[in-house]
């Protein structure tokens, strides 16, 4: 059996005090796609920031191992380094910085001195990832996010990890706020990036991005664990019936984790 790219043994996770994540159990082999769905409130967003090494967010309890190697022990910039990636739900905006600028210093930082990407070579496979993202030009030499719409904010984190190649993305609700052209958008650049050298962790609320991007496997999560998993199957029935059917099958009343804690 070989080292999966990803997993997360009963993870906790606590902010400021306050127990987010309780006992969270996940694991992501070479080229699976994974959605984690669930409620608002549930800790999905605090998951994929404690994965990231967010400051903020205190590991109480549990162990996360990326190819094998103890995660919650590495930098942030390590955690990059060597190949995850993460999406969030409200990118920020870096004044002075092109789009073009951070993409080159940030596959650059990930190689090895002496061996950064050829300038042309940069460029070709800016312009093909940006076609195929259906990107206008300019976007290259806009500063980074500033003034973005929301749509193109999700596109240009999609041209990143388009650009990137990383070995994980964690797709923070990357659908939140597009219209369907451009969820369509989207999708077609992360199912571009299928490959058996491509994890990625899905995290949304609703059905509509996984009509795009086929998942392996969909994991419901409530009150702050995984408390169903399945097919795709299992992301149409919420769909149809809501998360309250889920609920009363598996006996949860608490809609949040806070009204538990
Ligand atoms: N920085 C913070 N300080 C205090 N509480 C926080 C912080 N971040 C998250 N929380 C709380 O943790 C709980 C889980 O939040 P989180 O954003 O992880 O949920 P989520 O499942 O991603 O929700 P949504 O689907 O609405 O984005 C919420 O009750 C939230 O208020």
């Amino acid at each position: 059996m070989s080292t999966p790219t990803l997993k997360i043994e009963n993870l906790h996770v606590a902010i400021e005090g306050k127990e987010i994540v309780k006992g969270f159990n996940l694991e992501i082999n070479g080229g699976e796609i994974h959605a984690v769905m669930g409620p608002n409130g549930t800790g999905k967003s605090t998951l994929a920031s404690a994965l990231m090494g967010h400051p903020k967010y205190e590991i109480t309890e549990g162990t996360v191992t990326f190819e094998g190697q103890d995660l919650l022990e590495m930098e942030v910039d390590e955690r990059a380094r060597a190949g995850l990636f993460l999406a969030m739900q409200y990118p920020s905006e870096i004044s002075g910085v092109t789009n073009a600028d951070f993409l080159r210093t940030a596959i650059n930082a990930r190689r090895e001195e002496g061996d950064e990407i050829p300038l042309m070579k940069f460029i070709k496979t800016l312009d093909k990832k940006m076609d195929t993202l259906d990107m206008g030009e300019e976007f290259a030499q806009r500063y980074l996010n500033e003034g973005f719409s929301g749509g193109e904010k999700k596109r240009n984190e999609i041209l990143q990890l388009m650009m990137l190649e990383p070995k994980l993305a964690i797709l923070d609700e990357i659908d939140s706020g597009l219209d369907i052209d451009a969820l369509k958008v989207v999708a077609k650049g992360v199912n571009e990036m299928r490959s058996p050298n491509f994890g990625c962790l899905i995290i949304t609320h609703y059905q509509r991005m996984l009509n795009y991007i086929k998942p392996d496997k969909v994991h419901v999560m409530m009150q702050g664990r995984i408390v169903k998993s399945g097919g795709p199957e299992l992301a149409e029935r919420l769909e149809a019936e809501g998360y309250d059917g889920l609920k009363k099958e598996l006996g949860i009343e608490d809609e949040t984790v806070n009204q538990e804690a």
